[in-house]
């Protein structure tokens, strides 16, 4: 038996039939997911978390394959000690990512939504809509993999400097894409607009925090299209509040949905979308094909073509 823990599209379900029946749970609750666990050979997993007492619950799992690319929801460290594979999508949804990436930037800078909610409730203030051109300003990346290197790719009409802090990836891919290597500090300090493109793990939880804030110019702009709590929420909020920070644009919460009453949603120097930046009918087709063609492979008795995790034999 295989489980799914969100609705997915008809191709996934056709392809997962092929090797077991399927059990559709609508995105539930810590104790559904360790009951219903227990017997399941496979688990295909959107934003449910897959915790470390899920996994141990389960008696014969053998793939946890995360229908897109971020796996900080699922504890691959137990899944690999217990010899389960973690799969993921890398690079599906990097372009649709970016164009999004490409939208908050303009949403934010020009007040896009600020001027849509005003036009529509009849409104005409347009000396209160004054934006930030964006030639000759700088972007700063950080994380320069492939979600941050599409994002250098499609803002560079734009005529802006690019720059980018990613200590992985080396600096002939910043040459290639004619993107600046720096620092974090220095990108903090130079970037108009700041771009988060990287995994949230143990390293990047918090990495941008109150001391980061304090060092960004106040006219600058923060976009989160990665994972909310690469950001310390309370410094954002400060900084935002006291002006210290432009505004931000942010796809990505600590608790999805979040609460209405969210202190971020307040402010008036804030876009939030639903956690959208990927969700474009060309990268869901794509995504749900590879991410079930794993759960086949492994059921199946062969090595996934997309594992986060080994198992050691
Ligand atoms: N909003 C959405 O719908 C959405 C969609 C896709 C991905 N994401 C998020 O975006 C993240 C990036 O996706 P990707 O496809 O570009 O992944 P990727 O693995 O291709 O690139 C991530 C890059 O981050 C770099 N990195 C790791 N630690 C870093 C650190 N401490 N400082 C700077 N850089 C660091 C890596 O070296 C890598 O180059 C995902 O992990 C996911 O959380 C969000
Ligand atoms: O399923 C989605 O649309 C979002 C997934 C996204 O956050 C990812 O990590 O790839």
């Amino acid at each position: 038996m295989h489980i799914i823990t969100e609705p997915l599209l008809e191709e996934g379900l056709r392809i997962l039939q092929t090797v077991g029946e399927v059990k559709v749970l609508e995105h539930p609750s810590q104790e559904v997911l360790v009951k219903e666990i227990v017997d399941a050979d496979a688990i295909v997993v959107k934003f449910a978390k897959v915790t470390r007492e899920c996994i141990e619950a389960s008696k014969r799992l053998k793939i946890i394959a995360k229908h897109g690319v971020g796996v900080d929801n699922i504890d691959v460290e137990t899944a690999t000690q217990r010899g389960i594979w973690v799969t993921n999508v890398p690079s599906v949804n990097a372009d649709s990512v970016a164009e999004f990436t490409v939208g908050l930037i303009l949403a934010v800078a020009r007040k896009i939504p600020e001027g849509v909610e005003q036009i529509k409730a009849g409104e005409w203030r347009r000396e209160s809509l004054l934006g930030m051109e964006l030639k000759g300003k700088c972007l700063g990346i950080v994380g320069f993999g492939n979600i941050g290197q599409r994002v250098a790719r499609k803002i560079s009409g734009f005529e802006m400097r690019v720059i980018a802090y990613d200590p992985y990836v080396s600096e002939e891919k910043f040459l290639q894409y004619g993107v600046e290597l720096v620092d974090l500090n220095t990108l903090l300090k130079e970037a108009d607009i700041i771009t988060l493109h990287l995994p949230l793990n143990r390293e990047t939880r918090g990495l941008i925090g109150e001391k980061e804030l304090r060092i960004v110019k106040s006219s600058a702009f923060l976009i989160n299209a990665a994972r909310s709590e690469i950001v310390e929420k309370y410094a954002l909020l400060s900084a935002l509040k006291e002006k210290r920070l432009a505004g931000a644009a942010i796809d990505v919460f600590d608790n999805e949905p979040p609460s209405p009453d969210d202190p971020l949603l307040k402010l008036p120097n804030v876009i939030g979308t639903p956690h959208i930046a990927a969700m474009t009918r060309e990268v869901q087709e794509k995504i749900v094909k590879t991410v079930c063609d794993d759960v086949v492979r492994v059921l199946n008795g062969q090595v996934p073509l997309n594992p986060v995790n080994w198992v050691e034999t």
